[in-house]
This record gives structure tokens, sequence and C-alpha cells, in this order.
């Protein structure tokens, strides 16, 4: 086992130690309630079963039979969560099958961050995160159930529904996937057009027609983004079954396991021999599994945020620090797009999760007794196969495909895909995985803005005719909501083509989807809170030193007034004048960007 993995596992414990123990003895109080409809009354029993048939009524007043409580994010808007149209009643035929019940405890809500990039709409998107951990709670607050099931992919919809579970630490919690659309045109080539427009090389029929080639059909977008990153890290912190997370929809083991989590549930509820309860399965063994998933896979920087604040969900303190001293000992083992060529079907036919993590395993990289939903973390160096449509697992294989997960023993860079940002511009992260060699140096002059629109308008003026760090500022959570600018990726990197040095520097996000264009996001404090971005001039020298975690500025800047403006005109349209509770409340970056305690 390696000593650092081991190390930052104990001191994320240690600091944790109060919080935790607080934390952990109030699932364990609800837990030694029993069965939580038994101490229904009459009335509130009869409403829970005012909608069922006979015998779905009588399993759910029989008080030794089990009752999964899903948590649905299904729209048929959201590409990735259409399939779980069918997984209700599925899941209810599942149980109903061997004796118990399940019920559509609430519905949450999932906006795409692909339908919303570049939009008012993305100003909501963080925010919904926590909206939608507060809609799990208020899904599950009805306490008729024994178990739950989360039917949920995409960016802030995966961590939203485990941090509302989490709040329910005494149940059961699992993922239910649904899976990835098959490949259509590669990324690469959609990148090289949405730069030949950026650039008006070509026309926007044919963007039109590259995007709708793109993304074509039901299921999750096939780059290592957000959401992929969400399905590859939590099946290594065991919330779903071994190797599910990228088996395609509606494929006929997709459908079997489906039945198997299902019918799983109902034997790790309280008073079962496996009772296995949520607050046990994410502690600190389970987060660091995850960091480092995440850290050897490239995943996406939105993680620095969702993982501290799902570990807060669970009483758990995780630092910038602990990325930070995780990557240092953690190799890049996968190379996906957008760090490399590769789409998330090609990590699934080299091997996916389940050979990932037999790597990180033989590395000695992973706390192999952490408790995950099935079985032991043995169980997540297997890989799901039917036989007479039977689910067995069989153990994982090394890589089938050494360009998109290395072979043992090999590795794409011996460092993990994020590096943290630490200087006198505040602290922030970087993908380092994506950036080029010769792109992680860079001093330039300041160009300043309050709005990634704004510099879509520089960029058409012919401004950027120089080495430049591209400041975007006023986009932290308190400012705005913390919006991705990923729509500045085709602009900047044109910038780039042309030769010259460029750097983004700012506190809001980027997309998983972004890639080459060296970019120090998260700044945090935030312009908002005074943080040394707002005293930033054009003009001002930044230096980005990623290989040695530098982000700073030449000029003594400590002495200048920040500068505010007015940000109200991002403060209504799309709903945001309904989120003014979140900007005020929220908290940094580095501490989740989250309004949760
Ligand atoms: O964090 C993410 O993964 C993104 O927000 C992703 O959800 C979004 O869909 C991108 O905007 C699409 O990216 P591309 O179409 O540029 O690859």
């Amino acid at each position: 086992m390696n000593k650092v993995i081991e190390q930052v596992t104990k001191n994320i414990a240690e600091r944790s130690v109060i919080k935790r123990t607080e934390y952990l003895t109030r699932a364990q109080n609800l837990a030694s309630l029993g069965k939580e409809r038994a101490n229904l009354a009459c009335g509130n029993l009869a409403h829970t079963v005012a909608s069922c048939g006979t015998s779905q009524k009588s399993t759910i007043l029989d008080f030794t039979k089990v009752n999964v409580g899903i948590i649905t994010a299904y729209n048929d808007m959201l590409s990735a969560h259409q399939p779980y149209k069918t997984y209700p009643d599925q899941i209810k035929m599942a149980l109903q099958k061997i004796g118990h019940s399940a019920q559509v405890a609430g519905g949450v809500p999932a906006m795409c961050d692909g339908v919303t990039q570049g939009q008012t709409g993305m100003d909501l998107s963080l925010f919904s995160r926590d909206l939608i951990a507060q809609a799990t709670a208020v899904g599950l607050s009805h306490n008729t159930f024994d178990a739950t099931l989360l039917l949920g992919v995409c960016d802030k919809i995966a961590p939203g529904q485990i941090m509302g579970a989490l709040a329910f630490g005494h149940l059961p919690a699992a993922f239910v996937p649904s899976g990835p659309m098959p490949t259509g045109i590669s990324n690469e080539h959609k990148v090289k057009v949405r730069q030949q427009y950026a650039a008006g090389e070509v026309d926007k029929t044919a963007l039109q027609k590259m995007e709708n080639e793109a993304y074509h059909s039901p299921g999750t977008c096939t780059f290592y983004g957000t959401a992929n990153t969400n399905q590859l890290v939590f099946e290594a912190m065991g919330l779903m079954l071994p190797g599910s997370a990228f088996l395609p929809p509606n494929s006929a083991l997709r459908h079997a396991l489906t039945d198997t989590i299902a019918t799983h549930m109902a034997n790790i509820t309280y008073g079962c021999k496996n009772y296995r309860p949520i607050s046990e399965v994410i502690d600190e063994r389970t987060m660091v599994n995850g960091l480092v998933a995440l850290l050897a896979s490239g995943g996406s920087t939105n993680h620095t945020i969702h993982m501290i604040a799902i570990a807060k969900a669970a009483g758990l303190t995780v630092t910038w620090d602990d990325f930070d001293q995780l990557s240092k000992v953690v190799p890049s083992l996968t190379m996906l797009y957008p760090n490399g060529p590769a789409d998330i079907n090609a990590f699934q036919a080299a091997g996916g999760v389940p050979t990932l993590m037999k790597q990180l395993c033989d590395r000695g990289l992973l706390n192999m007794d952490a408790k995950p939903i099935y079985g032991t973390m043995r169980d997540y160096l297997t890989h799901p196969i039917l036989e007479e449509d039977r689910v067995i697992f069989i153990d994982a294989v090394d890589s089938k495909d050494k360009q998109v997960i290395s072979a043992p023993n090999e590795m794409f860079s011996p460092q993990g895909g994020l590096k943290v940002l630490d200087g006198n511009l505040g602290r922030g992260v970087i993908k380092i995985s994506a950036v080029a060699e010769e792109n992680r140096f860079i001093e330039a002059p300041a160009m300043v803005f309050e709005s990634q629109h704004d510099v879509e308008k520089a960029y058409q003026a012919g401004l950027f005719n120089h080495d430049v760090a591209v400041v975007v500022r006023h986009n932290g959570p308190a400012a705005n909501g913390m919006p991705e600018l990923h729509k500045l990726m085709p602009i900047l990197a044109n910038v780039m083509k042309s030769g010259y040095k460029v750097v983004l520097v700012t506190d809001g996000r980027l997309s998983g989807a972004s890639g080459k264009v060296p970019a120090a996001i998260h700044m945090t404090p935030e312009a908002q809170y005074d943080g040394p971005l707002s005293r930033i001039n054009n003009g001002d020298i930044i230096r980005l030193d990623a290989n040695n975690g530098d982000i700073s500025v030449k000029q003594d800047i400590s002495q200048r007034i920040p500068f505010h403006p007015d940000l109200t005109s991002q403060q209504f349209g799309a709903g945001r004048e309904l989120f003014s509770l979140f900007r005020t409340a929220v908290s940094s970056a580095e501490d989740g960007a989250t309004i949760l305690n």
C-alpha cells in the first residue's frame, strides 16, 4: 500500500473526527429506530399506499418486507437521462418478484450543461447540485423507505443525489447507471469544426450538422467530461455495481444489472446480516479511492468542488491539499478526450473501470478495505457478463488497448491529471493532463474581462494578437453561480494556433470537456469577495507555472482598491432571480461551493 495514500486517508480521518462522529451518531440513532414505516400513524401509511394496487399495498404494509425509494432525475430533454423513463417500472417488477416493493420517492431537476453552455441558464447549474440534494431529501423524508436507488448520471445531478442520500445515512443507497450513447463523429473533429467556425472558416449550417452528428442519441455524451467522471469515480467508490458505469443503454446486460442492483438492495437493509448503510460506505477510505480514480483518469475539474461537497455531507473534510498530495503519487493511467483522442466507449472496450481498478490495486493505490455497496473491493476488480440470462462477475483483464488504458507497469504520466495552484493571485486548480508540456509555463500581460461574452467580442475585434493572460473574473459562486466558461475554448485555442501563448485565469469553472488551453480556474478567494483578481489591471504581468503549482502577478497589487462591477443584469432572467439566497450563502470553490453545511 502506497504510503501517501495511507497518510492522506489518515489525515482526512483525523481532521474530520468531530464532525464524522456526530454524523455517524445521527445515522446510527436513525437506524436504531428500526423500520421507519412501522412508526408511522395509520393515516400516514394509508397515504403511502393510497395509489398502490392490492398486492403492492399489502407488501408495503408488511413491515418484514423492503420498500425501496427511487429518486429519479428522468427527463427526456437530457439525453443521458432519457433511458431512465422505464427504470422505475423495471425496478418495481424486479423487487415484486422477490416479494418486496419500490416506489418513486421523488423526482429531482436535471439540467444539461451542454444545452446551457455559454447561456444564462448555466448560472443555475452549480447551484442546482445543492437543490438536487435538497430535492432528494424531500423525496426520502416520507420515511417509508428501507433503501434508496438513485437514477442520475450527469454533472450536478449524481453528486447532488448522493449528498441528499447521505442525509439519510442509515439507509443503503446506490446508483443505477444508464450508459453512454454510441460514438458519433470524433471529439477531435468536433473541436476542429468549432475552431473553424470561430475563425469564420465554415458557416453555421456546417457547425449545426457537425454538432448533431456528435450528439445524436439517448445516453451520456461520449467525451470524458463531468458526467462520465461521475460514473467512473462513483463506480470506484463502490456506489454502483462493478463494471456497470459504461455499458450501453438498453443492452441486455444493462437491463440485467438494473434488476441485480434492485434485488441486491433488499439484502442490505437494516436487520440483514449484510446491512450496508451509505454512511458506512462513504468514509475516508472510499473518498480517497474516488480521488485516486479521478486523478488516474484525468477526470473533470468540477470534481475538485463536488468531492469536497460530498465528503462534507458525510461529515468528512477533504481539501485541495489532499488532491495535490495524491496527484504526486497517482500516475495518469488513461488517455481519454479531452486529454487524448479516445472516447468513453473506447475506454469501455479497453476494459473499462474494472481494468483501471485492477491497475490501481496492483500499484497499491487503493484502500482495498473500503466497504462498497456490493461485496468487497475485490469485486470491483471484476466485470459483469451474462451467462444464460444470469449476471456473473469475472476477473478484469489487463488493458485491451494500451493507447487508452495503460499496460501494467506503464503510465501516460507519473502524476495525476489535476494540479492545485497557489500564489499571490490566490488558490485554484488546473487540468494539467490535457495541457502540452510547452504550454505549462506562461508569462503574459493581463487582459481583464468581467464576462465571457466580452472575451468573444475582443477576439472578433482582433485584440488577441500577442501573448495574453485572459482574466475572466466575477464569475465565482457568489458573483453569478460560477458558470462553466467552456465556450471560450475554441477562441483561445485559435489564439494559440496563431502562435501566441495564452492562459485563462478565472474564478469561474470550465467544463470537464475543456482541454489543451492552460487554464487556472476556481480561483479563490473570488473577485466578488475582494480576491486578488479584483485588483488586477490590464497589462499586469501574470505568471502560470503549472508544473510547480504557481499562479502569480508580478506587480504589487496589494494596495489597489478592489474593482466591483454592477452584476444586477446577471442576476435576473432564466430564473436567476430565484437563486439570490444561493449567491449570498454559497461557500468558496475550495469549500465545495455549497450552501449546505
Ligand atoms: O463538464 C462537462 O462535462 C460539460 O459541462 C458538459 O456537460 C457539456 O455538455 C459540455 O459543454 C459539452 O462539451 P463539448 O460539446 O464541448 O465537448
